[in-house]
């Protein structure tokens, strides 16, 4: 039974999307290690805000950008496998393919850790 089956109400196919999407999720950790790193620095960020007191918009910032960095590496993860089906073999528009939405999610981190410096570093030098 999928989501096109015209026998299940709406309620049923709304509940049953999150039940596929948190699938999609809980698979992607057990198998993509990038992913795992992204959840564990995503954990230690929120216990770094809760001990250096984060403020409102610094929280808002926080969650803005770990759920981006989050949902890229499912994207990211989504079209290598979309890749894989497509070619098993080595081809040149399926490394142009990968090497741009893993591209995608270097830009994302890079300019996330900035910004996390940033933050981090503006609650530092009050200690110094
Ligand atoms: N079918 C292919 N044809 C050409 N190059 C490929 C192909 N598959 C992968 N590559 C190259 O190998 C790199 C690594 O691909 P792979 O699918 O192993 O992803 P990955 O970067 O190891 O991601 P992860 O470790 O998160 O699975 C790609 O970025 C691409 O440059």
């Amino acid at each position: 039974m999928d989501l096109k089956d015209p026998k299940l109400s709406e309620w049923k196919r709304f509940f049953k999307s999150f039940i596929y999407a948190w699938s999609g999720i809980t698979q992607t950790f057990k198998s993509e290690r990038n992913f795992q790193i992204h959840v564990s620095i995503s954990f230690i960020m929120l216990i770094v805000g809760m001990i250096l007191g984060f403020t409102t918009f610094e929280w808002v910032l926080l969650l803005f950008l770990l759920g981006g960095m989050l949902s890229l590496e499912l994207i990211n993860t989504a079209l290598e496998h979309v890749v894989d089906l497509i070619t098993p073999d080595y081809h040149p528009l399926a490394k142009a393919a990968k090497d741009a939405a893993a591209g995608a999610v270097l830009v994302y981190a890079f300019l996330s850790v900035i910004i996390g410096v940033i933050i981090i570093w503006s609650h530092l030098k009050l200690f110094l």
